[in-house]
């Protein structure tokens, strides 16, 4: 039998530690082999997730290196903004793979990272090791290397729906507006005034309009894609809901092309990659049809009245926009099938 690669998840009592714990219990080739907890090390991991009981019995770890390479080949960080800046040398030290679920080393300029994120910047030489592992679009990158940089959740949803079309030269790259909406598990599991239940339920707020950390990410491979500086417009709203996120996309054609002709540029760009669909004509996709799933499902609809094309992307957050992606980047970076362990149906209803 197979040995299965050890995989260790510092912040696994975090909603993207526990989606990976969730998703890695039925990986064909890994298993988890340490939960890791700053806060908790010593507690049994199902007291704080009781619907873990009967299903992983063992106790949080503490955040040591050493110790984490003894246990395990591979570490995901689900932790906050700061942590990963400063834990990942060590871990690299230790000749561990590295999986980082955080920002804090999608952006190569630490300037910008420290303007977005108002948090001091990784050392630049550990940025250097970094791959940004945005799969349908880097994922010739990944193979084969030992740290990788998960993408944010809005970035996923937004760029999977925006690359094609700028690729081909389709939208004007210059008039683009993202209105994207996520449920509030993105916001992981800490209480706070934003998002506790009075202040949430029959509530639908914007918020970080202009000042989203994720707008650098989201320029950075725009830019990429358009061989030439880009920027946006990107609002981000809170909607009354656990799981999801909607990034709605608004840009001006170069030139009409019906919906069919964005069908099959979308179809055939990502020919062969299993996580992407693409909706008919006349049909939007919504966050249900995705939920719980690694899929990025994309729908389109062309105004020949005002020249735009309006681009519709869902995501569950927390699996393609975060714990399912970092498991389809471990598959890249070891060479096994790209959905291995991730081959599930959405949640429906
Ligand atoms: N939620 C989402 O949809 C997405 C989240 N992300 C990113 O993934 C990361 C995790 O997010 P999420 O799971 O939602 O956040 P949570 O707040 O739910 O969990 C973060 C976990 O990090 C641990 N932690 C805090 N400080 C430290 C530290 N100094 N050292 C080690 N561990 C620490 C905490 O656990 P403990 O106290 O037990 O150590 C906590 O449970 C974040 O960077 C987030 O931005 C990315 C995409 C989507
Ligand atoms: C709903 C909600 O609050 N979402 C979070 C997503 C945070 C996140 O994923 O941050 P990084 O990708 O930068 O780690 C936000 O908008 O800040």
């Amino acid at each position: 039998m197979e040995n299965k690669t050890r995989v260790a998840i510092v912040g696994s009592t975090g909603y993207g530690g526990v989606e990976l714990i969730r998703l890695l219990q039925a990986h064909p080739h890994a298993e988890v082999a340490s939960v890791i907890s700053s806060s908790s090390a010593g507690e049994p991991i199902a007291a704080g997730f009781p619907h873990l009981s009967g299903i992983r019995t063992e106790l949080l770890d503490d955040v040591d290196p050493a110790a984490i390479r003894a246990k395990a080949d591979v570490v995901f960080l689900a932790t906050p903004a700061g942590v990963a800046s400063k834990l990942v040398p060590r871990l690299l030290e230790q000749e561990l793979k590295v999986i980082d679920l955080s920002g804090d080393f999608r952006l190569p300029e630490p300037a910008v990272y420290e303007q977005w994120y108002g948090k001091p910047a990784a050392d630049p030489a550990d940025l250097e090791q970094a791959t940004f592992g945005l799969c349908e679009i880097y994922g010739d990158r990944v193979q084969g290397t030992s740290f990788i940089s998960n993408p944010g959740c809005y970035p996923t949803a937004t760029l999977l729906g925006l690359v094609p079309a700028i690729k081909a030269g389709w939208i004007d790259p210059d008039s683009i507006i993202v209105d994207a909406k996520s449920g509030v598990s993105g916001a992981g599991r800490g209480a706070s005034l934003g998002t506790h239940y009075s202040e949430l339920n029959e509530n639908f707020k914007a918020y970080k309009i202009n000042k989203h950390q994720h707008v650098p990410e989201i320029e950075m491979v725009l830019s990429d894609a358009a061989g030439r500086d880009v920027v946006t417009t990107f609002t981000t709203h809170l909607v009354p809901m656990t799981r999801g996120i909607m990034a709605t996309m608004y840009a001006k054609l170069t030139e009409h092309r019906p919906e069919a002709d964005f069908i099959q540029l979308y179809e055939e760009f990502y020919a062969g990659r299993p996580f992407v669909r693409i909706r008919p004509e006349g049909q939007w996709p919504a966050t249900k049809e995705v939920a719980g799933s690694n899929y990025c499902d994309i729908g389109f609809a062309v105004d020949r009245r005002t020249g735009r094309v309006t681009i519709v992307s869902v995501i569950d957050n927390l699996v393609k926009g975060a714990a399912g992606q970092a498991i389809q980047n471990l598959n890249l970076m070891m060479g096994w099938d790209e959905d291995a362990g991730l081959r599930f149906v959405p949640m429906y209803p």
